[in-house]
């Protein structure tokens, strides 16, 4: 479980650019939980996830990881509880190493020992273990595994936005961060991302935070639905309120709670 208590975090401090980019956020997060943020620009949705992975410190607040306090790990070593992906689909792959080699990377993370022995006899991933990957990767449905040895920079968005999905997943973290991992990627592709992204999931009970600026994804996807308002946590549907909410519907609710226009960054469908 993850718990938020209280967290805070000011950005350029007694100058004129001050910004409280998060302002006393709590939030508890069940194992196996599926929460998707929306809110406007700005509304410190980023903020969040990066306070939660290490990024940012918090001047205020504990984050506490199945019964861990995180607030003072440093980042590389949260990194191997939790997993993340961002807008970008060239962030968290190496483009010229193999796919082999990416995942091999990913694969030894989560394990010091065993990557400083690979590493230093150069000996790669064992035959049964490139099997696994293989297998693993196949799941994706975009033939990744016949082009195992192909370098990361040939491979198009959408490959290899599914390639660092598999990456961030491979040894199960304790949770999982999207930030708009779809919002890069043309509407196809972007589904089919969402929809193998949404199986993993489910598969190995991943508990995910995922933001996303597309209304429709954040009421089709998860269990729990967060607004987020300058700072704040705004609203929480839950998965029994979510289920017969329409996008007007939460529209009609952000501008009620928020007393702001409803952002035309978010998209509608
Ligand atoms: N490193 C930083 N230094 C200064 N200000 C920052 C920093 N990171 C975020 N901010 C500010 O904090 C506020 C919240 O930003 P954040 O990126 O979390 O918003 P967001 O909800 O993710 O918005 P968007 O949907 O536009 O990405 C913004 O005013 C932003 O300019």
């Amino acid at each position: 479980m993850l718990e938020l208590k209280h967290i805070s975090i000011t950005f350029n401090e007694h100058t004129v650019n001050e910004k409280k980019a998060l302002n006393d956020v709590s939030l508890k997060v069940n194992d196996g939980d599926f929460i998707t943020i929306i809110g406007s620009n700005g509304a410190g949705k980023s903020t969040l996830l990066n306070c939660i992975s290490g990024s940012y410190e918090v001047d205020e607040g504990q984050i506490i990881l199945n019964g861990k306090h995180m607030e003072y790990m440093k980042e590389y070593n949260r990194a191997k509880k939790i997993g993340r992906l961002f807008q970008d689909p060239l962030k968290g792959t190496a483009p010229d190493m193999s796919i082999e080699e990416n995942l091999e990377l990913a694969y030894r993370r989560g394990n010091s020992q065993n990557s400083l022995y690979h590493r230093f006899f150069k000996i790669g991933l064992t035959k049964q273990e490139r099997q696994l990957m293989k297998d693993k990767v196949s799941l994706l449905g975009l033939d990744l595994e016949k082009r195992f040895s192909s370098k990361v920079g040939l491979l198009s968005g959408g490959q290899r936005q599914a390639l660092t999905l598999m990456m961030a997943t491979i040894n199960t973290p304790d949770l999982l961060l999207l930030d708009e991992h779809t919002a890069a990627l043309d509407p196809k592709t972007a589904k089919q991302v969402m929809e193998i992204t949404d199986t993993i999931i489910k598969e190995e009970n991943i508990t995910t935070i995922m933001i996303t600026h597309n209304i429709a994804q954040a009421l089709a996807y998860g269990n729990r639905l967060i607004m987020m308002n300058e700072g704040k946590i705004l609203y929480e549907f839950s998965n029994e309120e979510k289920a017969n909410l329409t996008i007007e519907d939460v529209m009609k609710l952000y501008q009620q709670k928020s007393h702001n226009d409803f952002s035309d960054s978010m998209l509608l469908d």
